[in-house]
């Protein structure tokens, strides 16, 4: 309860941070419902004897707005940038924030999600934290489309608005095989 409590206000306030980053009005994201769904998964990757011949979890991008990671000492986590997986090695005290595919569709691009990966390790077992600011499933009809402030003339929308729904039903048809279903949804 103490760590939902604690990694809700984060969120919020890393929120409020990226709304001014992006020019508008530091409530804005929280106005949009981005901190509306927390859902809060534990991860247990055990040491594997032949690491290389399999992954801890296989590269994808969040469906989320933003997601704080807690990671244990193992490591193995990558994310993919400029054509190659790079380590995001653990620091003690420190959480990753992943920038989640709903973040990329509303800021037309402005905050870009990034694929990662976690590979297996036979150092293990592997635990990490994910706290994903989601869209609440109570919410899964309602559109999402870039913000009109974060459009102009020559930065027209590059994505249609859609639901998480429909994003959900895309994901089913492809899984964790790293095919963003983002793209669907790109013009
Ligand atoms: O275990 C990790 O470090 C990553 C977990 C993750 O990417 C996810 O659950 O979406
Ligand atoms: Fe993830």
């Amino acid at each position: 309860m103490k760590y939902s409590d604690e990694v809700h206000k984060l969120g919020l306030r890393i929120l409020e941070l990226m709304s001014e980053a992006l020019g508008l009005n530091p409530t804005h994201l929280l106005e949009m419902g981005c901190a509306e769904g927390l859902s809060i998964l534990g991860l247990y990757y055990p040491s594997c004897p032949q690491p290389e011949l399999t992954l801890g979890l296989n590269s994808h991008n969040d469906n989320t707005f933003i997601t704080i990671l807690l990671q244990n000492q193992i490591g193995g986590l990558q994310v993919f940038n400029e054509n190659r997986w790079i380590d995001v090695p653990p620091t003690p005290g420190a959480l990753v924030v992943n920038i989640g595919e709903f973040l990329t569709l509303i800021t037309n691009d402005k905050f870009a999600s990034a694929s990662h990966r976690v590979l297996a390790n036979k150092d293990g077992p592997r635990v990490s934290v994910a706290s994903f600011f989601r869209i609440p499933t109570t919410q899964y009809s309602k559109v999402y489309e870039p913000i009109k402030e974060c459009l102009s003339e020559d930065n027209p929308p590059k994505y249609r608005g859609t639901t998480m729904r429909e994003y959900m039903d895309r994901f089913m048809e492809n899984g964790l095989n790293g095919v963003s279903p983002l793209l669907h949804f790109r013009m």
